[in-house]
């Protein structure tokens, strides 16, 4: 059966458009509704100025694009975690939800470790010589 796109669908995507389209509302639903991704964004956002400011080499780009993309993913699938785990307990206390949730974001905090990691193996450097001059 043939479904207008704004139906309740539950079937396989069509073409690959219909993917792309439900891949980018996921994208914004993450976006609008997590407070932390606003702040991964912004943090990552300022972190690639700073890679224009301080003229970062080719690789540090790549390292930095790679932590800043890493952090982002890493929270989208936690939030993913997040919204099944409240579908399936109906958001009623269970030790094995905790267990889930707890290990959801220690991996938002294992990313954002690597992040920091990179951002101050890329900066400092750059920071010290700016500011003593050696
Ligand atoms: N159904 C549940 N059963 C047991 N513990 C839960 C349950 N739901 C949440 N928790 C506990 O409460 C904490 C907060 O859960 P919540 O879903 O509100 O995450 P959050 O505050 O959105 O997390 P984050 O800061 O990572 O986005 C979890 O880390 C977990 O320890």
């Amino acid at each position: 059966m043939i479904m207008a796109w704004n139906d309740k669908q539950t079937e396989k995507n069509r073409c690959f458009f219909q993917s792309l389209i439900h891949a980018l509302r996921g994208l914004k639903t993450v976006v609008e509704e997590e407070r932390n991704m606003r702040y991964h964004l912004f943090l990552g956002t300022s972190a690639i100025v700073l890679g224009f400011i301080c003229h970062i080499s080719k690789y540090e780009w790549l390292w930095l694009v790679c932590a800043i993309v890493l952090v982002l993913m890493a929270e989208m699938a936690n939030t993913a975690f997040e919204v099944l785990v409240d579908l399936v307990t109906n958001k009623t206390y269970h030790p094995l939800a905790k267990k889930i949730k707890d290990m959801s974001a220690g991996m938002v905090l294992l990313s954002a470790f690597f992040a920091l990691f990179v951002g101050m193996v890329i900066f400092l450097p750059k920071i010290i010589h700016v500011w003593f001059g050696n």
